[in-house]
């Protein structure tokens, strides 16, 4: 897990590796730089690119000055270097290091105005104009340059962030640079996982830059972020003397006349994801359906509902497809009565519970909340932004003592102890129908299988997303049935690597 910074942390993680280990800042300054650099090789090896650097007079500037020298002597030789010279201040390794870069023969201009600045051709851009440092929405010159800069053609790289794009926030203004590419330093900034960042950060790369570790895992944060490797170490084999009745019964109640199909996804991918057994306790007009379709699967009866044992299954997965009616809305109360472990609790019935809120009380501890982003709001209220929405789910998790599963692009799971993992895996191609109906039966397929609930979500969020991942690279778009067939094979991949 890496635990992930705001702009203030990071600068005292910057401030004590260099007292620590100890390194002058203008060395750990040639260090970002040439972090930067190695990735730029690999991505513009072509020397005869045309390139203008754009730097501001702070430390996100004096990277840029180093960049541009190490571009020189990299064999770049059509680099123009350009200077915001909008105040006075400027920092100590932005000033050695531009008598550094006067020593090479490399054109420096400055800028007094943005107005200046004459439309040039270029094939890349470097913003180094302002980094980690920003404390007010550009204003005057500032934000006209970065308005000019977007209108230029060439393909643009920010240093650490996008000039005015604030590290964690809100955004200040829409004076932001755009850019193609983003190089950050040692972790990614908490506004590139959400989606008010998009018009600013088309892809970003993380770089490290050698930051003391010890001092990062020592500062205290909510935020981390999660990856292979984290689910790797826990993912379990089968034992040899295993058998189903050892690796838990899962009920997925789901499914109305015209949505049987959610509730045949989420109980496929429950299945395919390891259960033991698996219930589905459908309308009776789904029944064909679902034999056709998960012969494996058992079915309960709506009808015998009274007959019903509870204490039979170790999770129940509700919601996909199960609509708003008066049937659903008795099917909910009566398992929020009866079932006193887990349940994971996604789409319809998340907007039951949002109609009728005494219901909440009801919610067994550690249970598992899914909404996507209009779930979430009708649920806990109408939010004006993200950061308002991750507040509140920092709040009710921890208030409800239940994992809320918001997700998004970087799926972010809260834990009722208050921490929020954001989860790397995933792609825009699974943006499609269906596909949260399957990451409800693979958490509650987890859970059945005897994973803690916090260990269950994030197998089941990281591997949901990482094998969407993988069907890009062969699909266009990945459909929620393509997902589901996947689920085994990634699975035994995780485990085995
Ligand atoms: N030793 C270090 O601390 C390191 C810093 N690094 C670089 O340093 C950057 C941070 O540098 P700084 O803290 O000098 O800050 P910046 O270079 O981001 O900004 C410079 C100064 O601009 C001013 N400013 C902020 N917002 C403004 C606005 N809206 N309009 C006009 N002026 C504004 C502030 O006074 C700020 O200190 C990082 O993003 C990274 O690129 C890296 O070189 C790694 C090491
Ligand atoms: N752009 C995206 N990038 C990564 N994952 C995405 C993207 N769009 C959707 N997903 C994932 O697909 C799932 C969609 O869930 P949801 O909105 O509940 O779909 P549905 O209601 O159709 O089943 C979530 O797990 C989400 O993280
Ligand atoms: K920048």
């Amino acid at each position: 897990m890496l635990k992930l910074l705001t702009a203030l942390q990071t600068r005292q993680a910057d401030d004590y590796t260099i007292v620590n280990e100890p390194i002058l800042s203008s060395e750990l300054m040639e260090r970002a730089a040439k972090a930067f650099i190695k990735v730029f090789l690999d991505r513009f090896p072509d020397r005869k690119k045309h390139i203008l650097i754009f730097c501001g007079k702070g430390n996100n500037g004096g990277d840029g000055l180093v960049i541009s020298r190490m571009l020189f002597d990299e064999g770049y030789h059509h680099v123009h270097t350009y200077i915001a010279d909008f105040s006075e201040k400027q920092s100590e390794d932005y000033l050695l290091n531009l008598e550094r870069l006067q020593q090479k023969d490399v054109s420096i201009f400055y800028i007094n105005q943005a107005a200046d600045l004459e439309f040039i051709e270029s094939d890349l851009i470097i913003d180094a104009l302002l980094g980690s440092g920003l404390n007010k929405a550009l204003q005057g010159e500032w934000e006209k340059l970065v308005k000019k800069i977007n209108k230029f053609s060439g393909f643009k790289i920010s240093v650490d962030v996008p000039t005015g794009l604030p590290c964690e926030g809100e955004l200040l203004s829409e004076a932001i640079i755009k850019s193609d590419l983003t190089i950050a330093f040692q972790r990614p900034k908490l506004n590139f996982l959400l989606p008010i960042s998009s018009p600013y950060i088309k892809e970003w790369k993380v770089v490290n830059i050698g930051l003391d570790e010890n001092f990062i895992q020592s500062t205290s944060s909510p935020y981390f972020w999660f990856w292979k490797a984290d689910i790797q170490k826990y993912i379990k084999p089968r034992q040899a003397f295993e058998h189903k009745g050892l690796l838990g019964h899962a009920l997925m109640v789901a499914g109305a006349d015209e949505t049987i199909g959610a509730a045949l996804l989420c109980t496929e991918a429950c299945h395919r994801s390891g259960a033991g057994l698996t219930t589905a306790l459908i309308p009776e007009m789904g029944l064909r359906a679902l034999n056709a379709r998960v012969p494996e699967a058992m079915y309960f009866s709506r009808n015998n509902l009274d007959k019903i044992d509870w204490l039979k299954y170790e999770v129940i997965g509700i919601g996909p497809g199960l609509g708003v009616s008066e049937e659903s809305s008795k099917l909910l109360n009566e398992v929020l009565a009866n079932f006193k472990k887990p349940i994971v609790i996604d789409a319809d019935a998340i907007n039951l519970l949002a109609q009728n809120h005494q219901l909440m009380k009801l919610i067994p501890q550690k249970s598992v909340l899914t909404p996507h982003m209009k779930e979430f709001d009708r649920l806990f209220g109408t939010h004006d932004s993200w950061w308002e929405r991750i507040e509140t789910a920092l709040k009710k998790s921890v208030e409800l003592k239940v994992y809320i599963v918001l997700k998004n692009r970087y799926t972010m799971i809260f834990t009722p102890e208050g921490i929020c993992y954001f989860n790397s895996s995933g792609s825009p191609a699974m943006a499609s129908g269906g596909m949260g109906d399957v990451l409800t039966g693979m958490i509650t397929s987890m859970i059945a299988q005897g994973y803690a609930v916090e260990k269950a979500v994030q197998l089941a969020v990281f591997s949901h997303g990482y094998a969407g991942e993988q069907l890009a690279h062969k699909m266009y778009v990945v459909p929620a049935s393509n997902l589901i067939k996947q689920i085994p094979y990634i699975l035994r991949e995780l485990m085995v690597k």
